[in-house]
């Protein structure tokens, strides 16, 4: 399986964003996209997940097979909002995600010790701290079916240690044959291909 990009471009409110961008992520390979404010690095994860229609060019999985024929089958995205139900607990939010995109690896305990969240599953998402938040919403990724991990500041408010385990979570999804895309201003910890989004404005 592998991730295409051809002559991409994205706009916003009619003003072009970025364009002529390609690239070809193979399975097992990550791509650090980075870049100033307002480069267009969101926008970029955007389109690729197919929450924004692309200006020009084309982006598609290629070797999904019948499982993963396109991105949106392939793909979880995890933005800067955490797609989380503040009123339900934290297990009831992972169990409707893990429901929605299919059985992951772990199931939803063995995916909150994963990230450091055991025992505090019953508690409503809304009582979580900022860094906890962001640690359940990683939690998503894990119980989830999904190859292809799209991540917008993916770490944003995450204390240092959980910076390194979730850097660990990414190198094992890659070598496990999973494909990620992450937009950061912070050093991930991964390896990986680097694209640099310009200067606008
Ligand atoms: N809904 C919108 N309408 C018009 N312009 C928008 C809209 N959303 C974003 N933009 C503009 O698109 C450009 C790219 O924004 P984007 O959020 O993709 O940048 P970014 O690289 O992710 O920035 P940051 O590092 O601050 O998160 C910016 O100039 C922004 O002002």
């Amino acid at each position: 399986m592998r991730l295409i990009a051809e002559n991409l471009g994205g706009e916003r409110g009619g003003e072009t964003v970025f364009s002529g961008i390609g690239f070809a992520i193979e399975k097992g390979q990550a791509l650090v996209v980075t870049g100033p404010n307002g480069s267009g690095k969101s926008t970029l994860l955007r389109v690729i997940a197919g929450l924004l229609p692309k200006a020009e060019g084309d982006v598609r999985i290629e070797g999904g097979g019948e499982t993963f024929p396109t991105i949106a089958s392939a793909c979880h995205y995890l933005g800067h909002l955490n797609a989380m139900k503040t009123a339900l607990s934290v297990t009831e939010n992972l169990r409707f995600w893990r429901d929605f995109n299919g059985d992951g690896p772990l199931g939803v305990e063995e995916a909150l010790e994963t990230v450091g969240l055991g025992g505090i599953g019953h508690l409503p998402f809304g009582y979580l701290s900022t860094g906890q938040r962001r640690r359940a919403a990683i939690a998503k990724l894990l119980v989830s079916h999904r190859p292809l991990w799209l991540l917008d500041e993916p770490t944003a408010g995450l204390d240092k240690a959980s910076e390194a385990r979730f850097a660990g979570l990414m190198a094992k999804h890659c070598a496990e044959g999973g494909i990620v895309v992450a937009a950061t201003h912070l050093p991930l910890g991964i390896e990986g291909m680097e694209l640099r989004m310009g200067e606008t404005g």
